[in-house]
């Protein structure tokens, strides 16, 4: 579904991650684990594009959708990002009513039939469970909503447009423990939907909810992808030792 070959991302012609290669299966879930500052935000946002709107960056290697280039198949960042979605660390619903930020993406993707948009609306915020928490309050503003609800809501605001590919920055890293469990879980029912690609701290939740990881690592300044697998097997007998001690949690 989503595939890297040799990705790498430089800052002002600092390399920050060199050759980075993965491929993430339809419906399947990757998690991108590794210390601080081993290029992880940096591979989502080489494939999302967002790297154009950083001042300084480029990105060379290959990223495939479907064993097409990227480039070709999305050559609109608009389109890219209604197919690729990204959810980060921090919430950031628009300052707007909640169902305006569902509305929003959705209208600027040319639907505007009301019955259509309140259909889908409903669908999205039902799919990550928060419906029955703001049916009756869809008109206040998001921002009075709790972080986890907003991460939820944000989450919705992604699925709300059909994406195949999801790109999670640390979804769960600024909530509370419960509200974290919420989000964990909603990721864990998309399993077999969407393609996930998901950066995370927690190696026990990166154990419990991918199919495939990808463990980054930074070598002489530079960041590199140093191990990847089935995650059991990863997580069960890592071939490099470097690795062996981070997710025992002894390095890292
Ligand atoms: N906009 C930028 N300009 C210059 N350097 C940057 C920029 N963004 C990131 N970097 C540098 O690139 C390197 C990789 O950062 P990146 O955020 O991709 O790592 P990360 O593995 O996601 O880290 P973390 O887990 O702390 O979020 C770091 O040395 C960081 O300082």
């Amino acid at each position: 579904m989503i595939a890297t070959e040799n990705l790498s991302v430089s800052y002002n012609g600092r390399t920050v991650l060199r050759d980075a290669t993965i491929e993430a299966k339809p419906g399947e879930i990757l998690a991108l684990v590794g210390p601080s500052g081993c290029g992880k935000s940096s591979f989502l946002a080489a494939i999302n594009r967002l790297t154009e709107i950083i001042p300084g960056a480029s990105v060379r290697g290959r990223i495939r959708f479907d064993g097409r280039e990227l480039e070709t198949v999305f050559p609109s960042s608009v389109d890219l990002r209604r197919h690729v979605g990204m959810i980060f660390q921090q919430p950031n619903p628009f300052a707007m009513s909640i169902r305006r930020n569902l509305e929003l993406p959705l209208r600027e993707h040319g639907i505007r039939d009301s019955g259509e948009l309140r259909r889908i609306a409903e669908s999205a915020l039902r799919d990550v469970g928060l419906w029955d928490e703001v049916s009756d309050r869809l008109e206040q503003s998001a921002l009075e909503l709790s972080g986890g609800q907003q991460q939820r809501l944000c989450i919705a605001r992604a699925l709300a447009l059909k994406p195949q590919v999801l790109l999670m920055d640390e979804p769960c890293s600024s909530l509370d423990p419960l509200s974290a469990e919420r989000v964990e879980q909603l990721i864990d029912s998309m399993r077999g939907q969407y393609t996930v690609l998901i950066v995370t701290h927690n190696l026990a939740q990166a154990r419990r909810l991918s199919d495939q990881v990808a463990v980054f690592w930074t070598q002489d300044g530079v960041g590199r992808i140093v191990e990847q697998g089935e995650t059991e097997a990863v997580f069960n007998a890592p071939s490099n030792p470097i690795v062996a001690s981070y997710l025992s949690g002894r390095k890292g």
